[in-house]
């Protein structure tokens, strides 16, 4: 029976008609994503009706130009192919703007041209402003606003931001991009978009854990023996990326926001309510909890930064890291990372986490397995081959989204032999179609008030404090760490499976 006084915690609010000014609109982001996530939507049947989009960029264009642009990549990107009958409706909506990021006159107008839409709409209207730019525009783009006070909604309506990764450098970056933030719009206002928590099976590691009764009971450091999180990627730094991510790494690009995301989401307790800050609230304490590396000897133990040499992706020779496109020949960035993570508290008390990430992997998966303790075997250890193994179950982020549970079962015949055997469910097949892009499901929770798939501050700067320790003892201190390699299409540095192999573990084959 569902209990009326939660009712509203628990149903989901309505998205609202609006208009969607995205930054950045000639860029990659809007075009291979933001866009067809809209799209895509609108073939749903759930974009609510009346959401115009204006794209906000430097270079001149025409509307119809700036149509034929999105069209173009929509063609080879949309999730559910391209349907020309929706789309023309859909893109009547689109429309461009060009001005610079900080030119006020360009603000100026684009508050007449939103003016302009409200009064066709009976006056007044919602504005969602997706800060899609290079980082060094965040401040600029959100001042701004502000000073065409554009950050002030209408009576009954709202204005509401999406800030766009990185969300700062490291903690001062941060605090001080927190800071703009919060003198331009109100902390409730705010959507920090970490889009791997729009993906399908991260929203489903909390109904996993707290809509079953079967696993909580076993969430603990009673049964668990450690967790591993994987996050391969076979891409190496193509599309001129390399200039961006030589100057981040692994662990500022993936580490500080998605990965540490899904770890909280994974060792969290469970929240009192679902409102965003009833869950929010304890995924905070999770990254409090981390145990803190702030020395270069402690980063040594728990940390193994790798770059790749030259090698093969599917056959395909490709170069090592440092002779990538803008990448610096003597660079000193990570493109791969594997650490241990200690929680302190007592749920994780001896829980061992370890996260894993890296470009040039032999394939591209994430995934999330959490192992469990072995069974006192005094029944089976004399058995030929013993006990194959104990309990495993992952959690398949991407692709092929699913989760499995690793069990040890008898093995078919007259005589006892143990094996183990996987019992197995898939998105796709289970219920019969594929799941949205994480932007869809973002972009529509925004235009619903629901900020529960958006980080808040207190995570994002908790999460870079444990990241700029790690970042100081590889960059500032004057024992460095050292940095391991390995060859590009192999699953990482030697160094990477020590760090387990002196726990007792192994990483999953995957
Ligand atoms: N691309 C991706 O897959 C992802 C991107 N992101 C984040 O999204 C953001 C955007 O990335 P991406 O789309 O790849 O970037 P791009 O470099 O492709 O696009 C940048 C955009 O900013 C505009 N621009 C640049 N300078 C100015 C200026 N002075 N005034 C007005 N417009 C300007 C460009 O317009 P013009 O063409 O007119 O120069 C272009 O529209 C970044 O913060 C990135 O970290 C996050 C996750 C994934
Ligand atoms: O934010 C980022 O994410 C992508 C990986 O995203 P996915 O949804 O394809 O798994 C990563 O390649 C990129 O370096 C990083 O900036």
């Amino acid at each position: 029976m569902t209990n009326p006084f939660r009712e509203d915690l628990v149903s989901r609010s309505q998205p609202e008609p609006c208009t969607v000014v995205i930054f950045g609109a000639t860029g990659d982001l809007t075009h291979r994503k933001l866009v067809p996530a809209l799209y895509n939507l609108a073939v749903d049947g759930e974009l609510p009706t009346g959401v115009k989009i204006i794209g906000f960029a430097r270079r001149e264009k025409s509307d119809a130009e700036f149509r034929t642009g999105l069209e173009e990549l929509n063609r080879k990107v949309s999730r559910s192919g391209h349907d020309d009958k929706i789309w023309a409706p859909f893109a009547e909506n689109i429309h461009y703007h060009t001005s610079e990021f900080t030119d006020a006159d360009g603000y100026k107008r684009l508050a007449e041209r939103l003016d302009a839409i409200d009064r066709e709409r009976g006056g007044k209207g919602n504005r969602l402003f997706y800060i899609a730019s290079a980082p060094e525009f965040f401040d600029d783009i959100l001042i701004s606003l502000k000073n065409a006070g554009l950050n002030q909604a209408a009576e009954g309506c709202w204005a509401r931001v999406i800030v766009e990764k990185p969300f700062g450098t490291d903690l001062a970056t941060a605090k001080h991009l927190n800071q703009v933030v919060n003198e331009t719009f109100h902390e409730s206002d705010t959507y920090r978009i970490d889009h791997y928590l729009g993906k399908e099976t991260a929203q489903n590691i909390m109904v996993l854990r707290f809509a079953n009764s079967i696993f909580e009971p076993l969430w603990n450091s009673r049964f668990i023996s450690h967790v591993q999180i994987t996050c391969a990627e076979n891409l190496g730094m193509e599309g001129g990326r390399g200039g961006y991510y030589d100057k981040a790494g692994a662990l500022r690009d993936m580490v500080q926001n998605h990965l540490l995301q899904l770890l909280s989401l994974v060792a969290m307790e469970p929240p009192t309510d679902l409102s965003a800050d009833g869950v929010r609230d304890e995924k905070v304490k999770v990254i409090r909890s981390l145990r803190q590396w702030d020395t270069p000897e402690k980063v040594a133990a728990n940390v193994i930064r790798a770059q790749y040499l030259a090698g093969h992706i599917d056959g395909t020779p490709v170069p090592g890291y440092r002779e990538e496109d803008r990448v610096d020949p003597e660079s000193m960035t990570e493109a791969y990372i594997a650490l241990r993570l200690k929680i302190d508290t007592w749920r994780w008390s001896g829980v061992p986490f370890y996260i894993r990430m890296g470009k040039r992997l032999p394939k591209k998966t994430t995934e999330i397995s959490v192992h469990f303790k072995d069974a006192p075997c005094v029944l089976f250890n004399a058995l030929p081959g013993g006990v194959p193994g104990g309990n495993v179950l992952v959690i398949r982020i991407q692709p092929d989204e699913g989760i499995s549970l690793r069990m040890v079962s008898k093995l078919p015949g007259t005589s006892l032999r143990l094996e183990p055997v996987k019992m197995d469910f898939h998105y796709a097949t289970s219920f019969g179609k594929g799941s949205p892009e994480a932007y869809e499901r973002l972009l529509l929770d925004c235009m619903a008030g629901d900020a529960t798939l958006f980080a808040r501050r207190d995570e994002v700067e908790e999460a870079w404090k444990f990241i700029d320790n790690i970042e100081n003892a590889w960059h500032k201190s004057t024992t460095p760490p050292p940095m391991a390699t390995f060859t590009a299409g192999s699953w990482g540095p030697k160094e990477a499976d020590n760090l387990l192999q002196e726990d007792g573990f192994s990483w999953r084959r995957l």
